[in-house]
């Protein structure tokens, strides 16, 4: 599967070298207005191959991207320190009005996954430039929220994240929603398991794991300047689940018909993901805090998005 990816800064090139190690491409296309960083990061992520599966690495202009069966948009503008992701929107609705322009001139059906922040918004913006069908254009949204609630979980528990089965909804950002009511460890909601291996989920616990996903991005930005390891795995996640036609169950965002009463808004759910992008959606079991939290996060994403005009 050829993969492009606009945008080769620390999310673009993460992503990159994230499938080179999984193997989760035939082809990588790198493309970014600064062409030098794009032939750097290539040939670096190149270098990673020899130790791990067969794919071509390369970078390119827009042209460079014909054939590609699915692109990453990871291009624009990143959060300062203390600066929400909110804030970013209206540059980086500019920077998509161009990338995507030069994306369909090379590849006018390919699938569209995007990464650049306020994410949701932006999945939005994406789709409408680009007339696409909703299932389509998928955001990343919380599937790195979703990871970090994991491995906060599994942490507590004493358990491997990946054995952990919980999700967090809404917006990537500020109001998004952990789903403590559905989260199970193994096939055992999270509470009982907690009982039962001396770990009880109080809620001063729920409290630090919220705040622990929540506020992640906030600390590593202070700390580091930006965030790229995880997301740059969860991108290659879901191009994995693609390629594969996996029908993985991963919370992305895509625009969605109704959620909690609100409509035509995109915001993460837990989707099947397979070939055809987003193939069916669900609605997990919610205590009545979190359906009410889910509708505001659905409204503040829409009303930001009616914003735009
Ligand atoms: N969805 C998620 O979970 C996450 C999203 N992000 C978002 O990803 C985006 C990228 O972040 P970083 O890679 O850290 O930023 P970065 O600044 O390292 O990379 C952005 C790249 O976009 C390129 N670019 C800007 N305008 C362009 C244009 N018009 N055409 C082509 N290339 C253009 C820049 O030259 C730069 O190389 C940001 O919006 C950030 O907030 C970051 C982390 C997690
Ligand atoms: C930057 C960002 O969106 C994150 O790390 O969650």
């Amino acid at each position: 599967m050829k993969i492009g990816i606009v945008g080769a800064g620390m999310v673009g090139s993460a992503a990159g070298y994230a499938l080179a190690l999984r193997g989760g491409a035939s082809e990588i296309v790198l493309v970014d207005r600064n062409m030098a960083l794009a032939v750097a990061q290539a040939e670096d992520i190149a270098h990673a191959v020899p130790f791990a599966h067969p794919c071509r690495v390369s970078a390119g202009d827009y042209d460079a991207l014909e054939g590609a069966d699915l692109v990453i948009l990871a291009a624009g503008v990143a959060q300062k320190p203390g600066e929400d992701r909110i804030s970013l929107l209206s540059r980086n609705a500019e920077v998509f009005a161009q990338v995507i322009a030069g994306v369909q001139k090379a590849a006018p059906e390919t699938m569209l996954l995007v990464a650049s922040n306020p994410v949701d918004v932006m999945t939005e913006v994406a789709l409408r430039i680009s007339g696409l069908p909703r299932e389509k254009v998928i955001g990343s949204g919380t599937i790195l929220d979703t990871a970090r609630f994991r491995s906060l979980l599994g942490d507590h528990l004493g358990v491997a994240p990946q054995s952990v089965h919980a999700y967090v909804l809404g917006e990537h950002g500020d109001s998004e929603v952990l789903a403590w009511a559905s989260a199970r460890a193994g096939s055992e909601p999270v509470a009982r398991f907690g009982v039962q291996v001396g770990a009880a989920i109080t809620q001063s616990v729920r409290e630090r794991i919220d705040e622990g996903v929540r506020r992640a991005a906030y600390r590593i930005i202070e700390g580091k300047g930006a965030t790229w390891y995880g997301i740059g795995a969860g991108l290659a996640r879901i191009v994995q689940a693609v390629r594969d036609d996996q029908r993985s169950v991963l919370s992305v965002s895509i625009v969605t018909p109704e959620v909690e009463g609100v409509t035509d808004v995109a915001l993460s759910l837990p989707r099947v993901v397979g070939r055809s992008g987003v193939m069916t959606t669900l609605l997990p079991e919610l205590a009545e805090d979190e359906a009410s939290a889910l509708r505001r996060s659905a409204e503040m994403l829409k009303q930001t998005a009616l914003s735009l005009g």
